[in-house]
């Protein structure tokens, strides 16, 4: 229904009509119109969005701003602050408007800020930085290796070892429990998995950050990261001048060179493998890292930044998913044991799902499909449209508009999923599935617009580690539920998300980890 009223032709007319000034004709038989300009677009003043981030707290509830805005201006409004000046967008309709006029090398936002660092160290910029074709020819040196579905089965024997170690610890945790059951701070824990996953297949090496005894490099990466996204979203703000009173730019630099002296050291201490064997005459065996090393498409510099990149980009967002989708299965019994009578119907006696046991599993991909559109770890993404002007809404953009598109919004609203707070997974199966439920046959219920929930964003600048994510949540849940059925902890409190950069649970996630053995 939604899906219909999506017309991809309008940015088609709108790219004939742009040369012509700020005029579209809808039809042959309607007058052209005059389009609106970013002036005519409501808004809040920078005083109201201080007041809402300041004083009524939504500084760590981005997410619900999006909502709070879209409820008082509609599906596009302008916003000011700081250094930014904003065309929102939160409707699938205005977003796909947005995406489909992104240009040849779309660009998220200028992150003056990193650059500014990598000037400072003399690094290379790396995938978020870099724009135009430096950026394309990075992109296009991962997608082989990271998107292509082929590569990225390759990865999974070593997946599955690190789920290994992560059902070892979670029997660890359980064992230390005063009730033998619970798990604290899942997310913190998952967080873990997440950073041995990305780093087993990125650097060819296992940490054992699983282990009781991790490696202390490992507790302080996960220390920078969480700082240097924090100190991110502050020293942008600030003015330059306040750098030598206020700790935050030193902070943020610290934060950086320690995410890039254990990317560092972990690549070069991989490459004198690789040389020694070379220089035994042995051919260089390995995937990912040795493949960009070899590959001589990126200097050492760019591999350094490039690598420490896409690592930033999977810990975080695949820990957190999987934290909320346990979270929510734990308090939904019906849904928990429909999914492990699939998992158990399909891979019975805890054989080890495979990717073509994971393609029988509708409702496993149904389940992170909802989670991730009630908790979209990238809640708001950018574009700035700096080669073209674009026509949104009847609206006209000059060259060089920062988008924001409000996906938070977008896939929490009502007029595209029924009851948009419940956890409902059904809502992703196929009407005539038979593991559809016919009592969720409300008209709309299957059916969305094909931008009202993008996680992973939508073409050629959407996320390199889609595939790699997909592949690890899903092997991930389906052997937890294997061996486990989750609760709450008694008299668990309800956990809100907040954001951090990124859309993360707000307080620790407490569960009880019941054995099914
Ligand atoms: C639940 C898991 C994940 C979600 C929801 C997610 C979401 C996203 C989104 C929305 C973007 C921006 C896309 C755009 O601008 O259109 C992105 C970019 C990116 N993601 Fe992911 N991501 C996930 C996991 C991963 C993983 C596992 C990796 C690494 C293997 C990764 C690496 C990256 C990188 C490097 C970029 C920047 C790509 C570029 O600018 O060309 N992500 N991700």
């Amino acid at each position: 229904m939604v899906a219909a009223a999506w017309s991809p032709c309008l940015p088609r007319l709108a790219a004939r009509t742009l040369r012509h000034g700020p005029w579209i004709k809808r039809n042959l038989n309607v007058q052209a119109v005059k389009l609106r300009s970013l002036e005519d677009l409501p808004g809040p003043s920078w005083s109201t969005t201080l007041y809402w981030i300041f004083a009524k707290g939504y500084s760590e509830k981005k997410h619900l701003l999006q909502c709070l805005q879209k409820s008082l201006y509609g599906p596009i409004w302008r916003s000011r602050f700081g250094p930014f000046d904003l065309v929102n967008v939160a409707s699938p309709e205005l977003i796909a408007q947005v995406i489909q006029q992104e240009g040849q090398y779309p660009f998220r936002v200028e992150l003056p800020h990193w650059k500014e660092y990598r000037d400072l160290r003399g690094q290379a910029y790396g995938l978020h930085v870099e724009t135009g074709l430096e950026w394309h020819r990075i992109r296009s040196v991962l997608n082989p290796k990271l998107l292509k579905m082929r590569e990225v089965l390759a990865y999974t024997p070593v997946i599955h070892q690190v789920i290994g170690d992560l059902l070892q610890r979670v029997e660890l945790l359980r064992s230390r429990s005063p009730d033998q059951a619970t798990v604290p701070d899942v997310a913190a824990e998952l967080y873990k998995f997440g950073f041995e996953g990305i780093s087993a297949i990125l650097f060819e090496t296992r940490l054992g950050c699983l282990q009781d005894d991790a490696p202390k490099d490992t507790l302080r990466f996960i220390t920078a990261v969480n700082d240097m996204l924090t100190l991110s979203e502050i020293v942008v703000l600030l003015p330059r001048w306040s750098r030598s009173i206020l700790p935050f730019w030193g902070r943020f630099v610290q934060a950086w060179d320690h995410l890039y002296d254990m990317a560092q050291k972990l690549i070069d201490r991989r490459m004198a493998y690789i040389t020694a064997q070379v220089n035994r005459g042995e051919p260089a065996e390995g995937s990912f890292l040795t493949y960009l090393l070899s590959s001589d498409r990126l200097s050492q510099s760019e591999v350094y930044i490039t690598v420490l990149e896409v690592m930033l980009g999977g810990v975080d967002t695949t820990s957190n998913t999987l934290s909320w989708a346990l979270y929510h299965l734990a308090r939904d019994h019906r849904v928990q044991d429909r999914l492990y009578d699939e998992v158990s119907s399909v891979c019975p006696d805890r054989q080890l799902p495979t990717t073509d046991d994971l393609s029988k599993m509708s409702y496993l991909k149904a389940v992170i499909k909802e989670t991730l559109r009630l908790y979209p770890v990238v809640f708001g993404n950018g574009r700035f449209v700096s080669e073209n002007e674009v026509i949104v809404n009847n609206y006209w953009f000059p060259k060089k508009t920062q988008f924001h598109l409000c996906h938070y919004a977008a896939c929490h609203d009502e007029a595209e999923f029924v009851n948009p707070e419940d956890f409902v997974p059904e809502r992703w199966l196929s009407l005539g599935s038979p593991s559809s439920h016919a009592g969720r046959a409300t008209p709309g219920f299957y059916q969305h617009h094909p931008y009202s929930s993008i996680p992973f964003g939508v073409g050629v600048r959407a996320c390199v580690g889609k595939r790699v994510a997909e592949m690890e949540m899903h092997l991930a849940l389906s052997r937890l539920m294997q061996h486990y059925k989750v609760e709450p902890e008694h008299g668990a409190p309800v956990v809100q998300p907040k954001t951090r950069t990124l859309l993360i649970p707000g307080t620790p996630i407490n569960l009880r980890f019941l054995s099914r053995a």
